[in-house]
């Protein structure tokens, strides 16, 4: 972290405004900080960006199945004024955020102010997708965010104000703070203050299923706490007046300074022990894996920004019945499905996790075991929300977090288009003029979908070993592998067997001679 060049004195800089200021007339200048007004901000930021979060947006078709997780995740929401602190370390901190009323801040310090707005409307959806109330929404002109509490000291005491007013017990940072800056402001605002990374850490922990995507979880948000624990006891009593005063309220049972070498101890211990059990697990999704391949079945991921419509699509390709919701990272666990093309071969269709601007590496790390779903697929359908404000920023976030996975650069990447029918025209077609292997779908009409279908199945692997057999009748059953597998040219019934001139996977083939009786 630098010191900004310019020595500007706290306010120099900018602009967390006054509260309740006279009302300026509109416009700010482009090129002067502009001075925002919270109630400017605010407004801009409950504006959803794209689909994500309208209410009432979310519609189920027949093929998303019986959305029974919904209910599951339904009984899962925040309750509030309820506080589920634990006492055991582990769960510290992330299981005991009460995330209910919260402000968010961030720094607009290059590229457009509506791209700054984008990024706090998103952090908007992300912490509703957490359970919060988001209360006020503040950006801060600043070229340099300040290394010891992030806003500079008289900014993050006017947000303190903003806190006070609205009776919020979380501020949500829309950057990552250092485990000092989080420290130093948390001192000033006197509440909890979270960072990004923090919140989508909060949303995968409530949205994590399995056992793996659990401990996964867990493991991203030890790494993550483990330099930032601070003796929460001791602090906040220590902040006479605050809304925390008299040890009272959130995080003020969290481990005292006394306890935080002890703490540390048994975090490492917690984490060691996550790491050999999801080492376990590792097999079982390897083994999968090494069947489909064994099988020579081709692979297609569908991969994209959170909310772009993944789950949407694997359902109306498969009928899967997963988990559709307009929220952020609704699917952490990788379902795969079997498809069919229009041909009739076989593919295997896997959903992922969401990709978001700046995800956590802790997260891609820890997730890197159902990330390496993606690594094996021979088409990655990458799709894309286009009646998002800022899609190509969002394909841009998604290729970033691919490049950081090994062995993605040489599959087939098809764009998918989807949401067309909410969508600008002018949009979809500047996409499609940018990413020529594209496809403009909706998952909600069915629009397009026939077409991806034919995109998918030409981009397939095709099988290539040549094969003239009689297969016994006794062995139906590869018969019928022939045909899910392969392509056949020719297929007659003899007194000897079938008489099969196909094309198969180089293994099938192999089998396939092995009981010819030809
Ligand atoms: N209008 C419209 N909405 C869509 C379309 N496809 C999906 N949606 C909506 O977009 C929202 C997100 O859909 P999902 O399929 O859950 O998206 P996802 O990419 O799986 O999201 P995560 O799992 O959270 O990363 C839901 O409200 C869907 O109903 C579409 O073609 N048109
Ligand atoms: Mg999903």
């Amino acid at each position: 972290m630098t010191h900004p060049t310019t020595p500007a004195g706290d306010g120099a800089d900018a602009t967390i405004p006054e509260r309740n200021p006279e009302p300026t007339a509109t416009a700010p200048a482009e090129t002067a900080a502009p001075t925002l007004r919270p109630d400017d901000v605010v407004a801009r930021v409950l504006a959803r960006a794209g689909t994500a979060l309208d209410e009432g947006d979310t519609r189920w078709t027949d093929d998303d199945g019986d959305q029974l997780d919904r209910e599951e995740r339904a009984a899962l929401r925040r309750v509030g004024g309820l506080s589920t602190e634990l006492e055991d370390v582990t769960e510290v901190e992330y299981r005991s955020l009460r995330l209910e009323r919260v402000v968010l801040a961030g720094v607009w310090s290059s590229g457009t102010v509506e791209d700054a707005e984008l990024s706090l409307r998103e952090l908007a959806a992300l912490a509703e997708t957490a359970g919060s109330e988001v209360l006020d929404g503040l950006l801060q002109r600043r070229q340099n965010p300040d290394p010891g509490t992030y806003f500079g000291s008289g900014k993050a005491a006017e947000l303190a104000d903003v806190v006070r007013a609205t009776g919020a017990d979380t501020v949500v940072v829309d950057a990552d703070l250092s485990p000092s800056q989080r420290r130093g402001l948390e001192d000033i605002v006197k509440v909890k203050v979270i960072d990004r990374t923090a919140l989508i850490l909060d949303i995968f922990a409530q949205h994590a299923k399995s056992k793996e995507g659990k401990a996964q979880v867990e493991l991203a948000q030890l790494e993550y706490l483990l330099p930032r624990l601070r003796g929460w006891g001791e602090s906040m009593s220590r902040q006479a007046g605050g809304r925390v005063a008299g040890g009272e309220g959130i995080g003020s049972r969290g481990p005292g300074e006394t306890k935080i070498e002890l703490d540390r101890r048994r975090i490492r211990t917690r984490m060691a022990k996550l790491r050999r059990e999801i080492a376990h697990m590792r097999p079982a999704r390897e083994t999968r894996r090494a069947s489909r391949r064994r099988h020579q079945v081709p692979a297609v991921a569908i991969v994209g920004y959170t909310n772009a419509g993944k789950s949407s699509l694997l359902n109306r390709l498969t009928g899967a019945g997963v988990l559709v919701e307009n929220a952020l990272f609704a699917t952490l666990d990788p379902t795969v499905r079997r498809a069919r093309t229009p041909d009739g071969r076989t593919y295997t269709l896997a959903d992922t996790v969401g990709f978001v601007r700046s995800l956590p590496t802790q997260l891609v790390e820890a997730f890197r075991s159902t990330l390496e779903e993606v690594a094996e697929a021979d088409v990655l359908l990458h799709v894309v929300d286009v009646s998002h404000p800022d899609p190509e920023g969002q394909i841009a976030a998604v290729r970033t977090v691919l490049g950081e996975i090994e062995g993605v650069d040489d599959i087939v990447e098809v764009v998918v288009l989807n949401k067309a029918d909410v969508a600008d025209p002018e949009t979809v077609a500047r996409l499609r003029r940018r990413e020529p292997r594209s496809v403009v779908v909706s998952a909600h009409t069915g629009e397009g979908l026939e077409e991806l279908q034919r995109v998918v199945a030409e981009h397939l692997p095709r099988p290539h070993e040549v094969v003239d057999v009689v297969v016994p009748y006794d062995r139906g059953d590869l018969v019928h592998r022939v045909h899910s597998e392969g392509e056949v040219d020719d297929e007659q019934h003899t007194a000897d067997g079938t008489v099969l001139r196909a094309r198969v996977g180089a293994d099938l083939a192999a089998e396939l001679r092995a009981v010819s009786v030809a």
